[in-house]
C-alpha cells in the first residue's frame, strides 16, 4: 500500500498553537503550584509540544524526561501494537508524572504509557494532549488537559508526522490522502 498526499489542508496556525499553549501552562502552573513535577516527552511527535509547554511551566519545579514508543509506522491506521524503544531514566517512585503528548486517537498508545508509569510507582500519572482526537477512540483514557478537539482528519505538523515527514511544520494540517496498491 502507498500513500501519496494530495493536499495540506490548514488546521491550526502557529499564533493560534501559540496561543493555546500559553493558556495550558497557566492551568498547569495553577494546578501544581508548590508540588514538584516530571514532564515526560512522547518521542517523537510530541517534541514540539513538549519544548514550548515546558518554558511555560518556568515557575515548577520541574523535571524533564523522555519516552519513545511507536505504533504508527508509515501508515495512517493504528498498527494496535505499541511498541516502546526507550524508557524514562528518572526514578518515578513517588513523583507526580505529567505525561506530554501530541495527540490521542485510538487512545491504545496512552493507555499502555499510563499504565507503564503506575507500574513504575509514580504517585499521580496525569496527561496532557495537545490534540485530542475523537472518531477512532477505542479506550476511555481521560486527559487532564488537552489544547484542541478534532472529530476527524490525519493531521501532520507541530511534530505530527506522515511515514516522518512534516514534523517540522510549525503549524498543524489535514494530510488529505490518496491510498492505492501499486
Ligand atoms: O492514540 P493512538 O491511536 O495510539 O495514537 C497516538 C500516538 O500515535 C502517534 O505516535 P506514532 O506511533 O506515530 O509515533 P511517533 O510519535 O514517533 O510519530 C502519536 O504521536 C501518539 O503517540
Ligand atoms: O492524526 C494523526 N497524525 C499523526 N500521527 C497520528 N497518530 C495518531 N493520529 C495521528
Ligand atoms: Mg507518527
Amino acid at each position: 500500500m502507498s500513500i501519496a498526499v494530495k493536499e495540506l489542508k490548514p488546521v491550526f496556525t502557529k499564533e493560534e498553537i501559540t496561543s493555546r499553549v500559553r493558556e495550558m501552562g497557566e492551568q498547569i502552573c495553577k494546578d501544581y503550584a508548590g508540588q514538584s513535577l516530571v514532564a515526560v516527552c512522547v518521542l517523537k511527535g510530541a517534541v514540539l509540544f513538549f519544548s514550548d509547554l515546558v518554558r511555560a511551566l518556568a515557575p515548577l519545579e520541574l523535571e524533564l524526561d523522555f519516552l519513545r514508543v511507536s505504533s504508527y509506522g508509515n501508515d495512517t491506521q493504528s498498527s494496535h501494537e505499541v511498541c516502546f524503544k526507550k524508557d524514562v531514566e528518572l526514578n518515578l517512585r513517588g513523583k507526580n508524572v505529567l505525561i506530554i503528548e501530541d495527540v490521542i486517537d485510538s487512545g491504545l498508545t496512552m493507555q499502555k504509557v499510563k499504565e507503564h508509569f503506575l507500574v513504575r510507582g509514580a504517585k499521580s500519572v496525569k496527561l496532557c494532549a495537545f490534540i485530542d482526537k475523537r472518531e477512532r477512540r477505542i479506550t476511555d483514557i481521560k486527559i487532564d488537559y488537552s489544547g484542541f478537539v478534532l472529530e476527524r482528519g490525519f493531521i501532520v505538523g507541530y511534530g505530527l508526522d506522515l511515514a516522518e515527514k512534516y514534523r517540522h511544520l510549525p503549524g498543524i494540517f489535514e494530510a488529505v490522502v490518496e491510498e492505492s496498491n501499486v
